[in-house]
């Protein structure tokens, strides 16, 4: 255990301690008090970032209770935007290994190799190829710090118990030549295999992971977004398994259209949405969205048709040769267009997406043709770090005169326009993943649906207080955090017993047995 300055002097007594520590016997809040201070000090948060990553290796409590002393501020240095630089920059600023590398060649060995990894009651496992990182591209091996920080968040942001979460990077290879080439890259230095090799190899790791760790839920981050859809459906009938990119990113986002549709009073039955990307996360938002006005009365083909996306081939339109089986559903009768302004005029849509890693692509002609035919323009420019922002909130304001509702991916400053100030949400699956993991770790379902994501949108939703959605905010605020995900856990988990889903017996109170699950950083 590394208490450092708080063991106490029984403990330096009889640990063999005494004389290997300073004189002062420190309590937890003083220890934080000092981190707070190296962290002020620091000239940038990249710096920031790779100093908490060391603590969290010599002191996860001290780790978890500076960054949950202050959610807002800690959760974009241990994740997104910081994260994405640490990404970029792996092998150099790479200090210790943090969770689990296996790679390909491993394939015969992965059960031999898991057993390798000290815990036995893993709950947990989030594992990335890295090929596709936020929206980074494919940067193989640097994209192990990603379920490293998404699982902190986990304990961060819901209070999961650290013990049970490992990090896995799974790597298959990487398309990045780059990469492959500098001498510190830490990764193989292949090019990924075909994907039937990529499922057989990721078959042979889910068997593994079930044997080793039986039970064990396997979060999917960030892996290329055909492997990404490929392996959801491959395995989610047949394993306690999710894809964050898709059902966490898709729940997020249904949650802020939620909020903007009660701010607005409009129906999501009666709204025509437009997203720019239509990639993993664009068709996992726009298959949820369906869900949900399917469950507002409104027949699978109708809400399709209340549905465009727009990608770097332009306008998807019944014409359009090189579509996918995610994207075809989504193909209708639109008179084909390569230019995104001219989408927006056919469809006149009411709701905005953008998943497509363009920054800047909601120019300001995109946005005033939008403003033209809708009153209270819904714009989501989700994509990230914070430069592939489709455009900033500071533009969507002013271009809309403030009528706009907003929320991007990563966090962005207040707006003060003509003397009115707008906050702009972060719709970031952060709300919603650690949820989930609290709720599934209370009630242990076999398998991961699409209505539990439903449900946590509509808790998450629910949760953004009317003084806030005054505001034009649409989502809680983070300083709240943990009790946030608590409720939303609690009622994700409710639905999860209500529809029979649960391997555990019914509890009398949800709520009281989440909080007793919940992690609290202390010795
Ligand atoms: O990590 C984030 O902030 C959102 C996400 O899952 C991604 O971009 O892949
Ligand atoms: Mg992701």
């Amino acid at each position: 255990m590394h208490k450092g300055t708080a063991f106490t002097q029984e403990e330096r007594a009889s640990l063999g301690l005494e004389g290997l520590l300073p004189t002062a016997v420190e309590t937890l809040d003083r220890q934080v008090e000092r981190v707070l201070g190296h962290l002020g000090a620091k000239p940038n948060d990249i710096e920031r970032f790779i100093y908490l990553q060391e603590l969290s290796n010599s002191n996860q409590t001290l780790f978890y209770a500076t960054v949950m002393s202050d959610p807002a501020r800690f959760v974009p240095i241990v994740y997104d935007p910081t994260i994405a630089e640490a990404c970029l920059t792996y092998g150099h600023i790479y200090r210790r290994p943090q969770g689990m590398y296996l790679n390909r060649h491993m394939k015969g060995r992965f059960e031999e190799v898991l057993r390798n990894w000290p815990v036995k009651e893993v709950r947990f496992i989030c594992v990335s190829s890295g090929g596709r990182i936020l929206g980074l591209g494919d940067i193989g091996a640097n994209g192990a710090p990603i379920p490293i920080g998404k699982l902190q968040l986990y304990t961060a942001c819901a209070g999961v118990p650290p013990e049970g979460l490992l990090p896995i990077h799974l790597d298959i290879g990487t398309t990045n030549a780059a990469l492959r080439a500098d001498a510190l890259y830490t990764g193989l230095r292949e090019e990924p295999p075909e994907p039937d090799a990529v499922d057989a190899i990721v078959d042979a790791f889910m068997k593994a992971a079930n044997a080793v760790f039986p039970g064990v839920c396997v979060h999917f981050e960030d892996w290329k977004g055909d492997d990404a859809i490929r392996l959801l459906e491959r395995y989610r009938d047949r394993y306690l398994v999710y894809n964050d990119d898709i059902q966490g990113t898709a729940s997020v986002a249904l949650a802020g259209i939620v909020t903007a549709l009660q701010i607005k009073g409009a129906a999501l039955a009666d709204q025509r949405i437009l997203f720019a990307g239509a990639g993993s996360a664009g068709t996992g938002i726009a298959d949820m969205i369906v869900e949900a006005m399917r469950g507002e009365g409104l027949s699978e083909g109708e809400a399709r048709a209340r549905i465009a996306l727009f990608d770097i081939g332009g306008l998807i339109e019944k014409g359009r040769k090189d579509l996918n089986a995610s994207q075809k559903p989504f193909a209708h009768d639109w008179k084909p267009t390569e230019d995104l302004t001219d989408a927006v005029k056919q469809i006149r849509p009411t709701i905005l997406i953008g998943v497509s890693t363009v920054g800047g692509l909601f120019t300001e002609a995109v946005v005033r043709t939008m403003a033209r035919t809708c009153e209270r323009p819904v714009i989501f420019p989700l994509s990230n770090p914070t430069e592939k922002a489709e455009c900033t909130p500071e533009q969507a304001y002013e271009w809309t005169g403030g009528k706009a509702l907003v929320a991007c991916g990563v966090p962005f400053p207040d707006v003060t326009l003509d003397g009115r100030t707008f906050h702009p949400g972060q719709a970031n699956n952060f709300y919603i993943f650690p949820a989930i993991g609290l709720a599934v770790q209370a009630t242990k379902p076999k398998r991961i649906d699409d209505a539990m994501f439903i449900e946590a949108a509509r808790a998450t939703a629910d949760q953004v207080s009317q003084a806030d959605r005054d505001k034009g905010m649409l989502f809680p605020r983070q300083n709240n955090i943990l009790e946030t995900e608590r409720t939303t856990a609690t009622r994700v988990a409710e639905s999860i017993f209500e529809r029979g889903l649960a391997t555990v017996k019914r509890l009398t109170d949800i709520r009281a047995f989440i909080e007793s699950l919940s992690y609290t950083p202390g010795y």
